[in-house]
């Protein structure tokens, strides 16, 4: 798994590294276990008639452990590289996907979700394959090879090896398979701490929310607790199987050296392959934790990455240079968990026109706004662009806007069939209109008398509905509701229209 999204990552370009770092890896546990191995003749000679003889052993054993230094590095050199190489994908495929991001989905767990991927893959990642492949390859290949080893030793010591470094690897993935469920099982004592720490920032301080973070706070603590007693069997067993297989190969020495059939000098260099299997297949019981937390990123990622290459391999969005029709058909729109902003839409902006979207504080003209870019997808209703339904994608793609905090005058001038202005940013109506009339739709929300002499027509909201439509001076003379509201615009700046 943990092979195959990597490789799905990085792709065909680092095929080479993950060969060699594989390759190598694998190479270096051999010469660990035929090292280990070399000890035996190593000790016969010392401890036989003539000592000197262990020379050309101990030579053979400072070559082993020089190659394996060896492939370890060049190994680790490979590791790098797969590492800089998911560095490299997490680079282009997760600004891709925080751009492809909605307003809507900038507090939702999605969104929280990517944040925490890209804030613990990119520190993580170069070094994860060098940190934790190594091992883990030397942790399962190591008893295998260690028992073929044997097998001219002793037959009897192969299997216990063997059945030894199986039954720790089982007690290893029980314990973390019982850890897995427990994680699982507790996993939406999280949702409250995300909904609360992204979905409400601006409700924090009330005391409904002082409640829900105490009861947050409490079944965190619950579940770190139940976490704690799920883990502690996990270890009893480990260390159960442990001492089995201790005892089950010092009982087989005993009885080969009691039989007569292992000398004492290999029974003594027995305890260095136990040492060993028992060292590595420990580590393999610390690296667990940290091993499926790198394997549940790199799934995340690998998904990631794919969805990047699909969006990135899809046909690109024409966007004609020239102004598009717009129909907006009963569309409504909710903020999460709050009453509809926007109720029941219809406009119908003929290709070219200027349009001023007007009403009363909180009546829905931003978010309005917001819809129509593409930047927030509407919770009913459709909105077609040339008589083509519009997903939020072709809207972001063929509308230019200017609002936000600052509004870059720049903006306005992509390839767009639309154009969306919140004159509150300082843009300059009269000339950003005088160059772009007829060569785009234009809709702009306003607070301001003198803006509507420049409009064709515009659009009065209430309380999230069209409550008029029209020419300008047909609706003021009518005495409507825009009448008012200018009325109050006047009053409150002291204007004249
Ligand atoms: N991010 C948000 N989360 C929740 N509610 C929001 C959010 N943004 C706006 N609202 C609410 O949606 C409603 C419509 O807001 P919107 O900003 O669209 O109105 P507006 O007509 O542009 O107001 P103004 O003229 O004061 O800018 C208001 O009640 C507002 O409180």
């Amino acid at each position: 798994m943990i092979y195959s999204d990597i490789a799905a990552v990085t792709g065909a370009a680092g095929r080479r590294d993950r060969l060699v770092f594989v390759g190598l890896t694998g190479l270096s546990t051999l010469l660990q276990a035929s090292s280990v191995m070399t000890l035996i003749p190593v000790l016969h000679a010392l401890f036989g008639d003539a000592p000197a003889q262990a020379w050309p052993w101990v030579g053979l054993l400072v070559l082993q452990l020089a190659l394996t230094w060896l492939a370890d590095g060049w190994a680790a050199g490979a590791g790098l590289r797969i590492g800089f190489g998911l560095l490299d994908a997490i680079a282009t495929a997760g600004p891709a996907a925080i751009r492809r991001l909605g307003l809507d989905e900038l507090e939702s767990r999605r969104a929280s979700r990517l944040r925490d991927l890209l804030a613990t893959a990119v520190p993580e990642s170069v070094s994860a394959v060098v940190l934790l492949g190594s091992p883990l390859i030397h942790a399962v290949a190591l008893t295998p090879l260690l028992a073929l080893l044997l097998l001219p030793v002793a037959w009897q010591l192969s299997v216990v090896a063997l059945g030894g470094g199986l039954a720790m690897c089982a007690a290893v993935a029980a314990s973390r398979r019982a850890l897995a469920a427990a994680e699982t099982a507790f996993a939406d004592v999280d949702d409250p701490v995300l909904d609360f720490a992204w979905t409400r920032p601006e409700r924090r301080g009330e005391r409904a929310d002082r409640r829900a973070t105490a009861a947050v706070v409490k079944a965190s603590r619950r579940r770190s607790l139940h976490l704690l007693a799920w883990q502690v069997p996990g270890h009893l067993l480990l260390s159960a199987v442990l001492i089995a297989v201790l005892l089950a190969f010092g009982a087989v020495v005993s009885h080969l050296y009691l039989s007569g059939q292992l000398s004492g000098v290999t029974a003594a260099a027995m305890a260095v392959v136990l040492l060993r299997i028992v060292e590595v297949t420990g580590a393999l019981s610390l690296l667990s934790a940290p091993l499926s937390s790198a394997a549940s990123m790199l799934a995340q990622l690998r998904a990631l990455v794919e969805a990047e290459r699909a969006e990135a391999g899809a046909a690109p969005i024409v966007v004609p240079d020239r102004p598009c029709a717009v129909t907006v058909a009963g569309v409504g729109y909710a903020y999460p968990g709050r009453a509809p902003v926007l109720r029941g839409i219809d406009l119908d902006l003929p290709a070219g026109s200027v349009t001023a979207v007007v009403g009363g504080s909180g009546s829905g003209k931003s978010t309005l706004l917001h819809v129509l870019a593409g930047l927030r997808r509407q919770s009913s209703g459709s909105i077609l662009l040339d008589g083509q339904a519009a997903p939020t994608a072709v809207r972001r793609a063929r509308a230019a806007v200017a609002f936000g905090e600052h509004a870059p005058g720049a903006l306005l001038d992509k390839p767009a069939g639309l154009v969306l202005i919140d004159t509150e940013t300082g843009v300059d109506v009269a000339a950003t209109l005088e160059r772009l009339r007829g060569t785009r739709t234009v809709v702009l929300v306003t607070r301001r008398p003198e803006v509507l002499a420049l409009v064709d027509r515009v659009v009065v909201l209430e309380d999230g509905r069209v409550v008029e439509q029209g020419a300008c001076a047909e609706l003021t003379s009518r005495g409507g509701i825009l009448s008012d509201l200018v009325g109050r615009w006047e009053q409150a700046e002291n204007w004249q229209l």
